[in-house]
């Protein structure tokens, strides 16, 4: 197909699309979540839902407006701006097949640097009940050893200036609710869509915290009258790539400045706890519970420490796409030897879900090569995921008397990355606010070789715990002296069955 047979997405072209459009009147659709971080997650994920619904003829004033507030978002602003917040999602199966579907849940998009009045007022109005977040780990600015609200932060610094317009998600939050505070208007829901455990209880932490620095009555009020449910989030979306586009645009003559990718399974079990209600999303798959705990902590400690878990080693032996690496056997018996050795004994029950299936079914995930996810996904931020997905594994394991050789050896191979250097001397770029410090510990390991874990602001104390530092230091001494490849067969001898 050439260039000149494609259909631009937006609203007059819809009618002339062969792909699945909105089948509602989004003339009709009036925004009730205001949501921040509108990335690939969240487009594949909470927005898709919601579409749903409308499809359904349902929630029709649980239209989303989307704000950005970091200065890459003007990116999204701009495709947002240009195709009336329509964007395609395509879902790509193993057997090679493209679901497109046109999502139109999202109505509007608010830079928050261009006009953050704007946002505030946004959510300041009695028609927004709730602001929801997929802002990355990241995004919440807590310390990952003692779990408290950084306040020294620079941008929150900023934002808690007198006079100052807010910057941050903490600032532009919490003044609409204090606004609908002295407006006498409840509180929006403040829902988290975030990989941290507790996400809930986080957010509330960590907007209290902010609000309390504002003012302390602001922080009581905050901490008593915002609802704050967990929920646990699960659909692997990769980064959207050039030739994703390329693609949509040959498959289904669409111009679409920026669709989202993503594998066919899809998961949101959430807590039922809002103060302007929900739409009902119970009806389109959603798992409404009253603990969500369990399912969040299996999620985190088995998918996403398994994807750090198959990251460094597997970039390490020169892998680049995540299939590629859990189609490895040896990587596979691997990741399903931590899931069953370490990360499945700190999980408590898991109402209703088969532990076995579900660990089969990730490796199943993890192969999908329709996918393309990139090994350098994971890789990036690290600093931000190991803390809040594997240390919990080792530290619960060690309080148990447990072993944790081979989470321990997942941490060792994040020490060996940061080293920013490969098996073959080539340069490994690391994307991690931290990389500069980490890189430099790192690569004062050949001499001190427990630089990397005596970071206690990350660490905490593991470094003084020879449960850890054995198997730690173990697999470091192995990577370095045999490479990945042959640390993971030795970790893995004698052969275990998958
Ligand atoms: N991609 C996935 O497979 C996936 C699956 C489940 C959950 N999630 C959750 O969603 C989050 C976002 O993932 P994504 O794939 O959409 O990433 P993305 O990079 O596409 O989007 C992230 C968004 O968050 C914003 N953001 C980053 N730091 C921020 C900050 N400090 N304050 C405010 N906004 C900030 C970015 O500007 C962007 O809009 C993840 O970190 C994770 O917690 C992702
Ligand atoms: O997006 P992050 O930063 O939380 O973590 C990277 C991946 O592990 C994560 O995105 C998974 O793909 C996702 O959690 C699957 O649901």
């Amino acid at each position: 197909m050439t260039a000149g047979a494609l259909t631009h997405l937006e609203t007059a072209q819809l009618g002339a699309l062969e792909v699945p459009v909105p089948g509602y009147d989004r003339s009709a659709v009036t925004a009730g979540i205001v949501h921040f971080g509108v990335g690939g997650f969240h487009r594949a994920h909470q927005a898709m839902y919601l579409d749903r619904l409308m499809d359904q003829g349902k929630a029709l004033d649980w239209g989303i407006c989307g704000v950005g507030v970091m200065a890459a978002d003007a990116r999204m602003r701009d495709a947002m701006a240009a195709q009336d917040c329509l964007y395609t999602l395509v879902l790509k199966a193993p057997d090679g097949s493209w679901t497109p579907k046109v999502v139109g849940s999202i109505v509007d998009y608010l830079f928050a640097p261009d006009d953050p009045e704007a946002v505030i007022e946004k959510m300041a109005d009695p028609a927004t009940r709730i602001v929801s977040l997929t802002v990355t780990e990241g995004g919440y600015n807590f310390s990952p050893v003692t779990g408290e609200f950084d306040a020294e932060n620079p941008a929150v610094q900023a934002d808690l200036a007198p006079g100052a317009a807010p910057a941050t998600t903490f600032g532009l939050v919490t003044e609409a609710l204090a606004r609908r505070r002295d407006r006498g208007v409840p509180p929006f829901t403040v829902m988290s869509c975030d990989n941290i455990p507790g996400n809930g209880h986080m957010a509330q932490q960590v907007f209290a915290a902010f609000a309390e620095l504002r003012d302390p009555g602001l922080g009581a009020w905050v901490r008593e009258e915002v609802r704050f449910p967990n929920s646990m989030v699960d659909r692997i979306t990769p980064v959207t790539t050039e030739d994703d586009k390329v693609q949509i645009a040959a498959r289904f003559g669409l111009d679409d400045a920026w669709p989202v990718v993503c594998e066919p399974f899809t998961q949101w079990v959430l807590e039922d706890q809002f103060t302007l209600g929900r739409p009902p999303l119970e009806e389109v798959g959603v798992q409404v519970v009253a603990d969500v705990e369990p399912y969040e902590l299996m999620k985190l400690r088995l998918l996403n420490a398994s994807h750090q878990a198959l990251c460094y080693f597997g970039h390490l032996a020169g892998y680049r796409l995540v299939h590629e690496v859990a189609q490895d056997p040896l990587f596979a018996r691997f990741l399903r030897a931590y899931m069953d050795d370490e990360g499945t004994p700190t999980l408590p029950p898991v109402p209703g879900m088969d532990l076995e299936a579900y660990k089969s079914e990730l490796i199943a995930r993890f192969s999908n090569d329709a996918v393309r996810d990139t090994v350098a996904r994971l890789c990036a931020e690290s600093s931000d995921r190991i803390p809040k997905w594997l240390l919990p594994v080792i530290r619960i394991n060690l309080a148990a008397g447990r072993g944790t050789r081979l989470a321990a050896a997942v941490v060792a191979s994040w020490a060996r990355y940061a080293e920013a250097v490969d098996e073959q001397g080539e340069p490994i770029q690391v994307v991690d606010r931290l990389a500069e410090e980490l890189t430099a510990t790192a690569r004062r390991q050949q001499d001190e070789p427990l630089a990397f874990v005596a970071n206690r602001r990350l660490f905490g104390d593991l470094v003084d715990e020879p449960g850890f530092t054995g198997p730690y230091l173990e697999t470091l001494t192995s990577l370095h002296e045999h490479g990945a490849r042959v640390t993971l067969e030795r970790l893995m001898a004698p052969a275990r069955a998958v």
